[in-house]
């Protein structure tokens, strides 16, 4: 089978183009939707400058030693801060058990929108905790300006959404006014003789689906990303120069009764020599409000379709994923998902 990700120039959507360019670009999407899940998107305008700064502060960060970064971990309920190697299980986050539970060797800073993003709002602490920002020059300002643009460019694609979903152009609006986001900068390495310690499949992230709406993901150019093609194979996925990576999440499969696709990923980056070739990636996370009940959307659903999800909440969604990748609990609301992963061809 050839798999190939369609990249779509959001241009018109992003500077304001004509109804007709705008439809083509919302056709586009809509079918990279339906078939695979991912996208790569051209015509975001994040400035180069800004994709330089964050590499810089990630850079700054990441090559730090390890009990430096240590010192901005947090509890496993909240996710901020820094979550170093075999922290995280992402796998368990769709109930598929591993041989060893926590063997993701990537390590990864969380930032998101906080309480002070949405002010005169009464939004829970519980999705909106204040960031941990560690002590290294010029990394909240970086972080902050490009994780500004990634929500801008999250929320031009909530906006094409409606519209290649044939649905009222506010269709969404209601439910991302209090946007939830946070952003995974992952950092894929380890130092000679770590490899050793890894009790489990050697992996840098394990399959999962997103859980939110639509995620933003910059990624080096080097090997890693495998996407899930329908015919049960695992394919590469790299960014091509200048795109961003978009991919669905399972809340916007639950709104279009899987119509689109939260298409599973992970991550195995090369091994050169007995070691890992550095990979750095930093996804944004796009959600509904937390309140926000999802559930398959009836306009959409063609005659005769059953919904395949009962209402749930953002938030109940979001626990019962969390729970599985960081708290090392099995996640059972989606035996879908980890049909899916057992009966891929590895
Ligand atoms: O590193 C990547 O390319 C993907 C990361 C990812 O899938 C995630 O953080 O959810
Ligand atoms: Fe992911």
């Amino acid at each position: 089978m050839s798999f190939a990700v369609p990249t779509i120039d959001i241009t018109p959507y992003v500077q304001g183009g004509s109804a007709d360019e705008k439809a083509a670009v919302a056709r586009a999407v809509d079918e990279a939707c339906r078939t695979v899940g991912f996208m790569q998107v051209t015509g975001h305008g994040i400035p180069d400058e800004v994709i330089e700064g964050l590499k810089g502060a990630m850079d700054a960060f990441f090559l730090q030693e390890l009990d430096a970064k240590k010192a901005y971990q947090t509890p496993p309920g909240i996710n901020r801060g820094y979550a170093p190697p075999k922290s995280e299980s992402l796998s368990l986050s769709l109930g598929v058990e591993s041989a060893s539970k926590m063997n993701d060797f990537f390590e990864a800073f969380n930032i998101g929108l906080t309480r002070d993003h949405f002010p005169g709002h009464d939004v829970a602490e519980v999705e909106f905790q204040d960031n941990v920002w560690p002590d290294v020059d010029g990394f909240e300002t970086d972080v902050t300006t490009y994780f500004d643009e990634a929500r801008r460019v999250a929320r031009t694609l909530a906006g094409i959404f409606p519209d290649a979903l044939g649905l009222p152009s506010d269709y969404f609006d209601a439910g991302l006014v209090t946007d939830t986001g946070t952003m995974r900068m992952n950092n894929y390495a380890l130092a000679p003789g770590q490899l050793i310690e890894l009790d489990g499949d050697l992996r840098g992230m394990g399959e999962h689906t997103d859980f939110g709406v639509v995620t933003v993901l910059w990624a080096d150019q080097v090997k890693g990303l495998q996407v899930l093609g329908s015919d049960g194979g695992w394919y590469d996925a790299s960014p091509a120069d200048g795109a961003l990576l978009v991919n669905l999440g399972d809340v916007m499969g639950r709104w279009t009764n899987d119509q689109w696709m939260s298409t599973l990923h992970r991550v195995k980056p090369p091994i050169v020599d007995g070691q890992i070739e550095r990979r750095r990636s930093a996804a944004y996370f796009f959600s509904a409000a937390p309140e926000t009940v999802i559930a398959p959307i009836p306009e959409i659903l063609a005659e005769g379709e059953h919904p395949l999800y009962d209402p749930i909440t953002v938030t109940e969604h979001t626990q019962a994923k969390l729970a599985g990748s960081r708290g090392g609990k099995r996640n059972d609301t989606v035996p879908g998902d980890a049909a899916r992963v057992l009966s891929s061809h590895y």
